[in-house]
């Protein structure tokens, strides 16, 4: 342990500065008004829960990029929230059980992995998000996909593209049409998700091999998929994926990876990436999924997405401009000051008279009752 151990923060966490933080306020305040302005209502949850809560709500759910300790009262195992669409499911399942549906919920907070995700080390992100719970059909998949590009820009974010997957496609193919042996299913996902010819063949996939040029945009990329499906297993995914891209067009660039399953832990029959222009990486994800109910309950259908705009909060930060800040030197009026909160100012008050307007970033100085520009 080195002395200055005391001032270093854990690798991938970090604090928001003055601006990040605003930055970090209005993207928050913005996307929430869209959610809620669609009926979406919003939920808060805890940072903290048993394990067993956020893994088992939904199958595919990964507790190995968790934080995971033992509570001192309970002696049971907690985990940090590392996305808060589980326990939006499990308030669903619960305490909203019996409210009607389908139920519109949304929801905001940071959110922690164990690791980073591929080149980004951060391991705390603002995770914000909706679930429509009650249904997955296309009408709730197209309603989900216009929501995030509606919230992406409402919290900034120009020139937003997306990009649609069918999650369980290689599950659906596997158990019929294109029948593989149990034991290279994984395989096949594997080098689908690389996009390695070779591999796919080596790995028993080659009748695979069209889906890896089922890519790009979508009008094509849809043709190319329609072509690929002789038998007509994808014939309902593809009709849905058809009115889900008619609902969105003109709103977003709209590409096609069918096979693409990069972050998508538990998203059933649809799936979508969101990017935006000017951001490396995605900005978030979405799709349909099951929430596992209580012992002998069926599964309920939901559909929803998550954004993760800390990038968005970055570009915010580094743009904002300059506030228009009034100094109030000692003495000053102070009905009068409040007057000028009132309508919009930000006062700074000197403790003293060492106190320097410009110092503190002040753009004027309240002098004769009223405010003179400084410079
Ligand atoms: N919570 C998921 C996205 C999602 C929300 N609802 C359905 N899918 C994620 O962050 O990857």
């Amino acid at each position: 342990m080195h002395e200055n151990d005391r001032d270093l923060l854990p690798e991938g966490l970090g604090d928001r500065l003055p601006q990040q933080a605003w930055a970090s306020q209005t993207v928050r305040r913005a996307a929430h008004d869209v959610l809620a302005s669609h009926g979406y209502a919003r939920v808060e949850t805890p940072v903290l829960e048993f394990e067993k809560a956020l893994a088992s709500r939904m199958a595919g759910v990964r507790v190995r990029r968790m934080f995971r300790f033992m509570d001192p009262v309970s002696l049971r195992m907690l985990a940090m929230r590392s996305d808060i669409t589980a326990q939006v499911a499990r308030i669903a399942a619960t305490g909203l059980a019996p409210a009607p549906r389908p139920l519109r919920l949304s929801y905001s907070g940071q959110v922690m992995t164990v690791k980073g995700d591929g080149l980004d080390p951060a391991r705390e992100r603002l995770q914000i998000g909706a679930e429509l719970i009650g249904a997955d059909s296309t009408a709730a998949a197209a309603e989900v996909v216009e929501l995030a590009i509606e919230t992406l820009r409402g919290a900034g974010a120009k020139g937003v593209s997306v990009d649609f997957t069918l999650p369980d496609l290689v599950d659906t193919l596997s158990a019929g049409a294109l029948a593989l042996p149990a034991h290279q299913v994984e395989a096949v996902r594997e080098m689908l998700d690389a996009k390695d010819a070779g591999g796919l063949v080596d790995a028993g996939g080659a009748a695979y091999l069209p889906l890896l040029y089922a890519v790009g945009p979508f009008a094509s990329a849809i043709e190319q998929l329609a072509a690929f499906d002789v038998d007509g297993v994808l014939a309902s995914r593809i009709a849905a994926l058809r009115a889900i891209a008619a609902r969105v067009e003109g709103k977003a660039r709209l590409t096609l990876d069918p096979s693409e399953r990069h972050g998508f832990e538990y998203q059933s029959w649809f799936g979508f990436t969101i990017y935006a222009d000017g951001i490396p990486g995605s900005l978030g994800r979405g799709g349909t999924y099951e929430i596992l109910g209580q012992a002998g309950r069926d599964p309920e259908p939901a559909t929803g997405f998550s954004l993760y705009p800390d990038p968005l909060v970055e570009t915010l930060a580094s743009e904002a401009g300059e506030e228009r800040r009034l100094f109030l030197p000692l003495g000053h009026d102070r009905e009068l000051a409040a007057r000028q909160r009132a309508v919009g100012w930000v006062t700074v008050a000197a403790l003293s008279e060492a106190d320097d307007a410009i110092a503190l970033s002040c753009s004027h100085r309240l002098e004769g009752g009223e405010a003179v520009p400084l410079s």
